[in-house]
């Protein structure tokens, strides 16, 4: 395959006294351990593909759940009405309210509100959570206007709930929670179906709405960028963590006992954040954030890669740099051992910092670790190490991509006919150009020129709201009567 290139600050950082020939030394063990090679890249890829197949197998087949969405027809264009849609991610949580307009008005208005989750209600019970989403909905539909009823006169509003953890789907309208990802631990709430919660929690805050889609954030995000382009076969999340769904032939998901759709198709979260592969790079920094994290042994691949923990992996780095290579003088600064103090922003600001002195770098070892009269050699080792972790999770990402076009067999020269795009999204993609240029440049790399001619990447900017609310329209309890 051809040498994977990519961008990396490496030979800049130059060493000029022994403590600095202790770091560079160190730096060069954190590139090896951390290195994905792209023969390991294509071994990687290969392992997801294999993965998917032994999850649709049979439940239980793989680390990949492959779960069966029950979307089994994304969005036509014709959706018509006022729809509701909420977006409860790893870090934010949305309200969205979508003024439908069919074929040719497509998106006549969209209003939404955002906010932050409160990190307690991330560790509380699941009462507490699905209540503080069902009054912010609450409050949210009292700002309906007139427009909204005329859209959809006397009817019961209906929404789309994109919910990213992995749900065992029951329908397309309900599913029981699997297990919490990211930062969250409602224990109570495992096993319990989420829609049951969520209507009793809007009973509760006297909100009258049916919710007549469950969808995961990747098959919202799939959804919305079909909406605009008919040649959307995935959609890749890299958020505050990490999946990819993608349209599967249903005759080709063994474990699928249901009736085959009349579309031949369904829609299957993956849920890739859990895959792992002895080609995976795992090094002593990972071993140590996983053994510590709420999940242990759970969502390897996500903890390589998304926007949770590649900060933590840095802020972990530089704890090694600072105790074996005295890499900040003979202590290890307090703070510097405070776990997801340095978050993924804050790596991505040092790691894009073009100023000749490398003042953000400066800045931010002020801010959040109160280090400070660092010479610039040492703002360079930290440059270099965000570096080194940001390619790592960019490779691995590709690799993963190139893993589902694999699967769908569009790899090889003679599928060169079809096109194929994949609509990404999450905060991760959207800010952290780096490591976007990397992962986008290394699908091409994998698969070549002439296979990538007809692959496309799409930021599919919050697909997953507006996918949600299509959904819901699409599955409204109004369509059948319409129908009838
Ligand atoms: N400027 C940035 N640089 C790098 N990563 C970022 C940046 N801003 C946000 N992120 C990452 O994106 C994640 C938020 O992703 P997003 O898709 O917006 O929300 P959610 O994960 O809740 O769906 C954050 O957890 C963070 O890790
Ligand atoms: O949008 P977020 O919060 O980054 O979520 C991305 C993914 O995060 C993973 O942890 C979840 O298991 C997935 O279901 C989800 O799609």
């Amino acid at each position: 395959a051809a040498l994977v290139v990519h961008s990396r600050m490496g030979s800049s950082f130059s060493s000029s006294s022994g403590h600095l020939e202790k770091v560079k030394e160190m730096l060069k063990e954190l590139e090896d351990m951390f290195a994905t090679p792209t023969h390991n890249l294509v071994l990687v890829a290969e392992a997801m593909a294999a993965e998917m197949h032994a999850g649709l197998a049979s439940d239980g087949g793989s680390k990949l759940k492959m779960l069966i969405s029950y979307v089994d027809n994304l969005p036509t264009g014709n959706e018509e009405g006022v729809f509701y849609a909420l977006d409860l991610g790893g870090t934010n949580f949305r309200v969205l309210r979508v003024h439908l307009g069919g074929r040719e008005a497509r998106v006549v208005r969209q209003e939404f509100e955002e906010c932050s989750i409160p990190p307690h209600l991330m560790l509380g019970s699941s009462q507490e959570l699905f209540d503080f989403i069902a009054k912010a909905l609450a409050k949210f539909v009292a700002t309906e206007g007139e427009e909204g009823l005329h859209a959809s006169p006397s009817r019961q509003r209906e929404l789309g709930f994109t919910f990213s953890f992995p749900v065992g789907q029951t329908s397309v309208a309900s599913g029981n929670l699997i297990k919490w990802t990211k930062g969250f631990s409602v224990e109570d709430a495992v096993g319990q179906d989420i829609v049951g919660e969520l209507t009793k929690a809007m009973k509760r805050a006297g909100v009258d709405m049916r919710v007549s889609a469950l969808v995961n954030d990747t098959i919202g995000t799939l959804a919305g960028g079909r909406y605009h382009d008919k040649d959307v076969i995935a959609a890749v999340i890299l958020g505050t963590g990490t999946n990819a769904a993608y349209v599967e032939k249903a005759s080709a998901i063994p474990k699928w006992q249901g009736l085959l759709p009349k579309s031949g198709d369904m829609v299957i979260n993956t849920e890739w954040g859990n895959f792992s592969t002895l080609h995976l790079p795992f090094t002593e920094l990972d071993l140590a954030l996983d053994a510590e994290s709420l999940n242990p042994g759970e969502q390897l691949y996500e903890k390589m890669i998304s926007g949770m923990y590649l900060g933590e992996l840095v802020r972990r780095g530089l704890c090694k740099l600072a105790k074996e290579a005295s890499l900040f003088g003979d202590t290890v600064p307090p703070k510097l051992r405070t776990p997801f103090i340095l978050r993924t922003p804050d790596m991505s600001a040092m790691h894009h910092d073009t100023s000749p002195n490398l003042d953000v770098v400066d800045k931010k070892l002020k801010d959040l670790f109160e280090i400070s009269n660092t010479s610039i050699e040492v703002r360079k080792a930290i440059v270099e190490l965000c570096d080194i972790v940001a390619v790592r999770g960019a490779l691995l990402s590709a690799a993963g991509i190139v893993g589902i076009i694999k699967k769908l067999g569009r790899d090889t020269a003679e599928s060169a006919g079809e096109k194929s795009v994949i609509a990404l999204d999450g905060g991760l993609y959207e800010h952290y150009t780096k490591f976007r240029i990397c992962m986008e440049n290394t699908v091409k790399e994998l698969l070549g020129p002439r296979v990538f001619d007809q692959v496309r990447i799409e930021h599919s900017n919050d697909g997953s709201g507006i996918g949600a609310a299509l959904l819901a329209a699409s599955h409204s309890q109004y369509l059948e009567v319409e129908e009838i």
